[in-house]
């Protein structure tokens, strides 16, 4: 992996204005007696796109537009740009937003995306910030606009949910079985731990379908374009906690939920769990009643009621609701929700 460098904007002398796209293709190549025009379409297409990193540059600017408008930028909004590649959607975002901060993994990229504002009235706006998405701390923004590299969807997906403070929305390009993923309900062949999930915290509209072709070189997979609006405030829950028993029950979905809770390694971590949280109940109430300097044996008393082992605490949970021959791949929000506090309630927990 390259290394990290620090962000750069370039200078501002007030020249010619960007061009708009840089398409490295056809579309860009009509005004050709403009000398801005000719050398960035040369720059662009002597880059061999990475696609091992998800360089698929958007080419057709009707694209970026709808993206763009579909995003409704407004001039106060400092806008997020995940991968601006050779900034084909960067240039019109700065045309909009009060400024754009976008993350390029690619020197490369972030060598053209400036190249392709200096000397523009936007070039001030821009601020761009070498290094990975995924492992760098993102800075404040109102909005996420991005093409995202779509080997690294879910990240992407999984930090903006994480982030705060809260955005307005967030507005991705992303292979369509993804965005089918964010939305897919229970009982449809695509739902999964990221639809659980990103529908326990967010609003997920499916904005647009995008053929391949709209992209050098095209991706082998079709794209659309989402919005991801976070659920604000957010729910009550741990997500820690959630996404622990999330994950487990969606390792294998088309199992019974007892049969998934009931193997021997589950068993052990759910065992190992219970252990730790009671040891730091126990602490905590120590630590209260020595505050309140009035420490009983109430304690040791309430210690001592719990000696089921874990089998019977799942049993009588799993009985509870008749969860026991459920499937994870049939529940929904509102059944995983009443899930999770009968195990809290039950001491069960899926985080130490
Ligand atoms: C699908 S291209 C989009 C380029 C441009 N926005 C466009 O629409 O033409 C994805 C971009 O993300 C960049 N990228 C890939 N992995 C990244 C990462 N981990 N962090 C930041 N950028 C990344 C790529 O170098 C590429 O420029």
């Amino acid at each position: 992996m390259p290394k990290s460098k620090k962000s750069r904007s370039s200078s501002s002398h007030h020249v010619a204005p960007a061009k708009p796209y840089s398409t490295g293709g056809s579309l860009n190549n009509n005004n050709k007696n403009n000398p801005s025009d000719r050398k960035l379409t040369a720059n662009t297409n002597l880059i061999a796109p990475n696609t091992s990193i998800g360089q698929h540059f958007l080419k057709n600017p009707a694209v970026v537009t709808s993206i763009i408008q579909k995003a409704a930028v407004k001039p106060t909004d400092v806008v997020l740009e995940i991968g601006p590649g050779t900034g084909n959607m960067t240039v019109p975002l700065l045309q909009r937003a009060k400024s754009v901060v976008a993350l390029e993994y690619d020197p490369r990229m972030v060598r053209e995306v400036l190249k392709r504002v200096q000397n523009s009235p936007e070039e001030h706006k821009l601020k761009v910030i070498q290094g990975d998405a995924i492992h760098s701390q993102w800075p404040f923004f109102d909005l996420c606009v991005a093409n995202i590299p779509y080997q690294i969807s879910s990240a992407i997906v999984f930090k903006l949910l994480a982030h705060r403070p809260m955005f307005r929305c967030a507005v991705l390009m992303v292979q369509e079985e993804f965005a089918l993923r964010l939305s897919a309900r229970p009982g449809e062949a695509l739902y999964c731990r990221l639809s659980v999930n990103t529908q326990l915290l967010a609003k997920v509209d499916q904005l647009l379908k995008v053929g391949k072709n709209n992209f050098r070189p095209p991706p082998k997979v079709e794209s659309r374009v989402v919005r991801i609006e976070l659920k604000n405030p957010p729910p009550p829950v741990n997500f820690v906690e959630w996404d622990g028993m999330i994950r487990l029950l969606f390792n294998r979905k088309n199992k019974t939920l007892r049969s998934v809770l009931m193997t021997k390694s589950t068993l052990k971590l759910l065992e190992e769990n219970r252990r730790t949280w009671k040891s730091l109940q126990q602490q905590q109430q120590q630590q209260q009643q020595s505050n309140n300097k009035s420490m009983t044996m109430h304690v040791d008393g309430d210690e001592e009621t719990t000696d089921e082992s874990i089998q019977q605490i799942l049993e009588k949970i799993l009985a509870r609701h008749e969860y026991k021959d459920k499937r994870a791949r049939n529940l929904d929000l509102d059944d995983f929700l009443q899930l999770l506090a009968d195990f809290h309630t039950e001491g069960i927990h899926f985080s130490a």
